[in-house]
């Protein structure tokens, strides 16, 4: 299975697609000059959010937006639009499914969309997802089921044995034999499962931001990098809404021992690892109500609601929970620091 001894599986969120889709075709084909690369990718940042509401009113001007966005993202990027045809016409017309079903096979259609693109810019052969990937669960809720997804592995060789990049679009899988949506951020999971049913040696997760900071770079601009996390503490971050990996991601990651890498397509080389090893950093993050604090020691006025080894969870409102980041934040910055003098000493 291992053609060249290497693989690696590589995922574009839709935030780096957005913003730096043409550094992610150059990293694409510059690691498949190395290695057997497979790449998944979600949609263009802000797509799933339009399909929602399309699927939500089926107001015929969200999906009039989503095939405007693409196809002029598509026009700038130099690609030959006529690849996204097929996928636009499923999103105009879609075919008569029950209405859950329906749902899940609007909300695909972006993904289906990032994959036509990148496919063309980079040699690539798109490997549909339901073919690949055989789920259990709901509809919105898909579970990948990797005993039973083994077997089609076979469709991502064939791919790399022709001498083309596989590109799976990530977030969705098969139900039952409908397409099902693998849950919010479900392409962390794709990624995660074909890393898992490929052995492969990495799985690289890009976004727009380096890799996993102490706390949400773009709310605290001062945060640090955490170069080693380990799947523990990946997994309770995710959980409380720390956006950069999918929770089950995280948590089939954990099972397999999946090394992960995160980083930008424009610059992964400082990117952050998460395997067994941790640099026991920091990290706060907030989502509906809850501050997660983990790896320090916070005393802070409000309801404990969870707590672990290493992490704890406070109820905190949304009007103060910015004000506490931040507080909480120049202490990690003042401990980071003191350790930092502390080496530098010894
Ligand atoms: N502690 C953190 N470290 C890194 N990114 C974080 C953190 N907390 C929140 N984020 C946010 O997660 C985003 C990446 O997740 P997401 O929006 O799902 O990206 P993608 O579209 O690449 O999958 C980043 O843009 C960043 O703002
Ligand atoms: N497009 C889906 C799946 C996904 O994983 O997206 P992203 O990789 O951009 O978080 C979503 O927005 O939920």
């Amino acid at each position: 299975m291992n053609l060249r001894g290497k693989m690696i599986v590589i995922k574009f969120g839709g935030s780096s697609l957005r913003s730096e889709f043409k550094s992610a075709v150059s990293l694409i084909k510059a690691l498949s000059e190395e290695k057997d690369v497979v790449v998944v990718v979600s949609a263009l940042k802000g797509i799933t959010d339009l399909l929602e509401k399309y699927t939500d009113t089926f107001d015929s001007r969200y999906a009039v937006e989503v095939s405007k966005t693409y196809l002029e993202f598509g026009k700038r990027m130099g690609i030959d639009t006529s690849s996204l045809s097929p996928y636009l016409k499923q999103l105009f017309n879609p075919p008569d499914l029950p209405p859950q079903a329906l749902r899940d096979y609007i909300l695909s259609i972006g993904e289906l969309l990032s994959a036509a693109m990148i496919a063309e810019k980079a040699n690539g052969a798109v490997i549909f997802p339901w073919d690949l990937f055989v789920a259990h669960g709901s509809f919105g809720n898909g579970f990948i089921d990797i005993k039973k997804s083994k077997r089609n592995v076979k469709l991502v060789k064939e791919a790399l044995e022709s001498g083309k990049i596989p590109i799976i679009p990530g977030f969705i899988a098969n139900l039952n034999g409908y397409r099902v949506t693998l849950g919010r951020g479900g392409s962390d999971y794709s990624a995660v499962a074909l890393g898992v049913l490929l052995n492969s040696e990495l799985v690289a997760i890009m976004s727009d931001v380096e890799g996993i900071f102490t706390a949400d770079p773009k709310m605290i601009p001062y945060s640090l990098l955490i170069p080693y996390m380990s799947y523990d503490e990946i997994l309770i971050a995710s959980k409380y809404g720390m956006e950069a990996i999918q929770w089950k991601a995280a948590k089939l990651a954990k099972e397999y021992e999946a090394l992960i890498l995160f980083g930008r397509a424009s610059d992964w080389r400082m990117g952050t690892v998460v395997s067994n090893s941790s640099s026991h950093m920091p990290l706060l993050s907030y989502d509906q109500g809850k501050l997660l604090v983990m790896n320090m020691d916070s005393e802070i006025p409000y309801e404990v609601v969870e707590e672990g080894e290493f992490w704890r969870v406070y109820r905190v409102p949304k009007r103060d929970s910015i004000k506490i980041i931040k507080e909480l934040h120049r202490k990690i910055i003042y401990q980071e620091n003191a350790q930092l003098l502390g080496r530098v000493k010894a």
